[in-house]
């Protein structure tokens, strides 16, 4: 990485580049001393220099990476609509050669200024990356990939999910690939379920632009629990090479279909109503400002997909994400059938034993059944624990490393963003039929009180 490669950050005035971007790449530079990055931010907001300095050097502050400031080589801001192709070649020409252009812009933004794009010169070498939701169903997800394919090679786009840059996600790797213990109970013979559940004490927090548009199925199920779905369910690949990685994830998605084809029975939707979370209050998501109630958008989704291969079918895979919840609840749960028979004699029960990937703190327990104290054929459980390495950097601090070296296995492929649409448009489309009723929860819940635990 040379001091003429220049980030050029599209929504330099917004939420995610002050509060993820900037920090994620002030930390990258303190971990890696002898890179070095221009950095040139665009807005369409009037702005200067001065304080576009400010916003990146407050954001390094964040993580403490005050000191990779001085690793910038060069810190600028242009005001430009991106939409407008004017505004997009200024842009360019102050960029210099082979730019990469982050699009931290609301969606329709996105695709917009890439249709600009498309029709005027970009230096070779160019990349782009886009932040998720990738277009708004899969037939624009198609189109979208048309139109950045007309602008630089596939290898040159990346797709952001910053879910595969987390470590809980990288660790999933080290765990199924670098122990053989697990390798042969990975498959439907052993496993009986999977759930996939991030649920958050956070509420809209103001982005009700973006998210009641979006909902709960499209802001998290559709881009990042598919994307970790496939992590956990993909083939052993042969490297961690990015051709490797991305076939061997897109080919779960491919094989991927909701559960039995009926999105009705396999989807359930909810929204918070006003209540208390975690000693705040919270209102009824439709009084929270922006929103449109006659959206009806779930602010709590859950799917469940099928994997149609011969690892998996016939194993439940249930991608779950909710808002408002009373405590976080993030973890991947690999349930095991339980043995085929119990020599008779135990007293206690011994139900499959199950492996759980907890998500930030990172951790893995696997609950066994053992003999526990006193009566030596009583079966009692336990759990083996492993605090798991954090990783030295933010997801997105992954995401950016891979952006700068040019290694796109962090990203998503153009077929694999089309295919998470493909997988999750019949419970869109059930959705919007009205055939799945919207359940209410009141913040600071678990979910409706009627939604059986999963
Ligand atoms: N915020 C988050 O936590 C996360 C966000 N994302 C994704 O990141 C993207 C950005 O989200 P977020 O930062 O929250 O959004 P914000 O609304 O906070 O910021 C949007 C930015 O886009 C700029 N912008 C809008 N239109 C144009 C235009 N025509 N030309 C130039 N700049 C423009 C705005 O500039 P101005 O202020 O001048 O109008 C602003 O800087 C979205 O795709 C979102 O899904 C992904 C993961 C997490
Ligand atoms: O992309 C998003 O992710 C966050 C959850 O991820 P985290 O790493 O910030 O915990 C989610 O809150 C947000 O709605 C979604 O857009």
């Amino acid at each position: 990485m040379t001091d003429d490669t220049t980030l050029v950050i599209l929504g330099a005035s917004g939420d995610l580049t002050s509060r993820l971007l900037l920090p994620a790449l002030g930390q990258l530079l303190i971990r890696e001393p002898a890179r070095r990055v221009r950095l040139l931010g665009a807005a369409i907001e009037d702005g200067d220099d001065d304080r576009w300095r400010d916003v990146v050097r407050t954001a390094f502050a964040t993580v403490g990476a005050e000191s990779a400031y001085d690793r910038v080589a060069a810190t600028t801001y242009r005001r430009a609509d991106i939409t407008d192709p004017d505004d997009l070649r200024s842009l360019l020409m102050d960029a210099g050669d082979r730019p990469i252009l982050y699009f931290a812009v609301p969606p329709a933004v996105t695709t917009r200024a890439c249709d600009a794009l498309a029709g005027i010169h970009v230096p070779a070498g160019t990349v782009l990356a886009l932040e998720k939701p990738f277009g708004s169903d899969e037939a624009s997800a198609r189109a979208l990939n048309r139109v950045l394919t007309g602008i630089v090679p596939e290898e040159q786009v990346f797709r952001i999910d910053h879910f595969l840059g987390r470590s809980t996600t990288l660790n999933l790797l080290g765990a199924r690939f670098a122990n053989r213990v697990l390798e042969p109970v990975w498959s439907a013979d052993h496993v009986e379920s999977v759930v996939i559940r991030y649920d958050e004490t956070l509420g809209l927090e103001g982005r009700a632009g973006y998210y009641d548009r979006a909902g709960a199925l499209v802001d998290m199920l559709q881009s990042h629990l598919l994307q970790v779905m496939a992590v956990l369910a993909m083939e052993p690949p042969s490297t961690l090479g990015e051709r490797d990685m991305r076939d061997a994830r897109c080919a779960v998605l491919r094989a991927t279909r909701v559960w039995h084809d009926d999105p009705v029975a396999g989807s359930r939707r909810a929204r918070y109503a006003a209540g208390t979370v975690q000693g705040t209050a919270v209102p009824d998501y439709v009084d929270e400002p922006g929103v449109d109630p006659a959206r009806q958008t779930e602010t709590l989704a859950e799917m469940t997909c099928e994997i149609r291969t011969a690892r998996w079918a016939g194993v439940p895979f249930t991608l779950r994400s909710g808002k408002a919840i009373g405590a976080r609840h993030t973890e991947i749960v690999v349930r095991f059938k339980p043995v085929r028979h119990l020599p008779t004699g135990f007293t206690g029960s011994a139900d499959g034993s199950v492996l759980r990937f907890t998500l930030g703190p990172d951790e893995m327990s696997l609950e066994l059944n053992i003999n526990g104290p006193g009566d030596p054929l009583h079966l009692d459980r336990a759990a083996l624990t492993a605090r798991l390495g954090e990783g030295q950097l933010l997801a997105y601090g992954e995401v950016l490393s891979g952006i700068l070296d040019g290694d796109a296995a962090l990203a998503v492929r153009g077929d694999a963003a089309e295919e998470s649409w493909r997988i999750v448009q019949p419970v869109l489309d059930a959705w919007r039929r009205g055939d799945v009723p919207l359940d209410e929860y009141p913040a600071g819940s678990g979910g409706p009180a009627a939604w059986p635990e999963l």
